[in-house]
């Protein structure tokens, strides 16, 4: 059988999660760091995820990046593709979702998308084209605060009417409860009335299997990773996809534990707090790494003299929101941001190298910024740690056992995160 999905991801962590959902929904998957430079055997393969860092750089780049994913994952066949972004629809007033989207369904030479940010099973749902995080709109959920993207609107239909030249619509739950023929009938509709994308309410995974059925057919489809947990059944009864026993099975871990975490979403916040209480960590702050590399060399002494022990090593630059303002108004936010993912990027190196084998990194354009510092181009997915997060496994140059990597999301993980990871890898094979 030929690729079924082909998906671009906007962020690293995004990129694992949506692999995460499609494996555990019987796809074989594999998610590649950027576009890859040679064609791929997709023979035993049904999906592939472009993990691309679009969500934060410039709108032109990221429609550039977007588009060469997307013809090389149509060289590869895929009958579908999914731009995946994040479930709290992060984005900058202009994009870069809205341009995105545009020039991906333009190439694609389709007529109308959807837009499925939800994630349920994480607290994100969408009601009257409203995104709500837990029981808080988007705007008073903590992500009004993001380094990069702050989100202050948690109307979606007005917040990708910025973003784009055309008119955007709502699929309202009210149609959904309907089923998948009244879903596309209301499609039809706005299709009709020129309406080229189309937010689309979602309050559990029920809804996610009426709108995988509403939206499999289509050329491109938009979204969070919450369509990934429904669509891949909605290919079976079109009969794509055969049906598979276990997609993520990993090789035995090896080395050090280390955590790298340079998100300062709510969720990593608890978990830096949550590990500090029983454990020593160490803080990177922006305005010292403007002045001088003295502590990166602090960082890595403090981490290579407990690489030995048998409890992860933490490092974070995560900071509160004032901490966060702070060095933004000294630095500027891009400024603050990329001193401290050139620090992760660096420490990740030179740790691997004094035996880490075992990585957990935290926030998305962290991720972005240590996978791409190891030069990794390929990664398995295998068990879930906590939904959305999932153990996978990588070769990296220089390193003769595989590296076990997981590439967390700001905002996901319970709050034991930074530990129960480790536990659940075990020292001698995922359980
Ligand atoms: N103390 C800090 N001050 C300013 N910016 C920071 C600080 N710590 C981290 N950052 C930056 O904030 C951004 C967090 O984004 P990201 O890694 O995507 O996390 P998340 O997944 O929570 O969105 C990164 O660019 C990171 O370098
Ligand atoms: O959809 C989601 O919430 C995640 O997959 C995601 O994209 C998270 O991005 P970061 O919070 O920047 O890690």
């Amino acid at each position: 059988m030929s690729l079924v999905l082909g998906a671009i991801a906007d962020d690293f962590t995004g990129a694992t999660d949506l692999a995460n959902n499609l494996v555990r929904a019987g796809m074989r998957c594999i998610q590649t760091i950027g576009v890859p430079e040679h064609a791929l055997d997709v023979d035993d393969v049904d999906a592939v995820v472009v993990a691309l860092k679009s969500r934060s750089c410039p709108a032109e780049q990221a429609v550039n990046d977007s588009l060469a994913a997307l013809a090389w994952l149509q060289a590869q066949g895929a009958r579908q593709i999914f731009f995946k972004y994040c479930s709290t629809f992060d984005s900058t007033p202009r994009g870069n979702i809205g341009p995105v989207a545009d020039a991906l369904l333009e190439r694609v030479g389709g007529e109308q998308t959807v837009m499925v940010p939800a994630f349920p099973v994480n607290g994100r749902t969408v009601y009257q084209g409203h995104l709500f995080v837990g029981d808080r709109l988007l705007n008073d959920s903590g992500m009004q605060h993001h380094p990069l993207n702050p989100m202050q609107d948690a109307d979606l239909v007005r917040v990708l009417a910025q973003q784009t030249p055309h008119p955007v619509g709502l699929l309202p739950h009210a149609t959904l409860a309907q089923g998948a023929e009244a879903a596309q009938a209301r499609l039809g509709a706005l299709q009709r009335e020129g309406v080229r994308h189309v937010i689309c309410d979602t309050l559990d995974e029920n809804d996610l299997a009426v709108l995988a059925e509403t939206v499999a057919d289509l050329a491109l489809v938009t979204g969070g990773s919450g369509l990934g947990q429904t669509l891949p059944e909605a290919y079976r009864r079109r009969g794509w996809l055969a049906p598979v026993a276990n997609a993520g099975q990993l090789d035995a871990p090896n080395g050090a534990a280390l955590v790298l975490s340079g998100s300062c979403s709510r969720a990593t916040l608890g978990q830096v707090e949550h590990f500090l209480a029983s454990h020593e960590g160490f803080a990177l702050d922006p305005l010292a790494l403007a002045d001088s590399d003295t502590q990166i060399e602090e960082a890595l002494a403090f981490a290579r003299e407990r690489l030995d022990e048998a409890t992860p090593v933490l490092i974070y630059a995560s900071a509160s929101p004032e901490r966060v303002e702070q060095a933004q108004q000294r630095l500027g936010a891009a400024q603050a941001g990329e001193l401290v993912e050139r620090a992760m990027a660096r420490l990740a190196r030179e740790l691997l190298d004094a035996g880490v084998g075992r990585l957990v990194v935290a926030g998305g354009e962290t991720s972005g910024a240590v996978v791409s510092a190891l030069g990794v181009t390929e990664l398995r997915i295998g068990e879930q740690i906590d939904p959305g997060v999932p153990w996978t496994q990588t070769q990296v140059a220089g390193r003769e056992a595989p590296l076990s990597l997981a590439l967390k999301s700001g905002n996901f993980g319970g709050v034991d995160f930074f530990t129960r990871a480790f536990a659940a890898l075990g020292q001698g094979g995922t359980s």
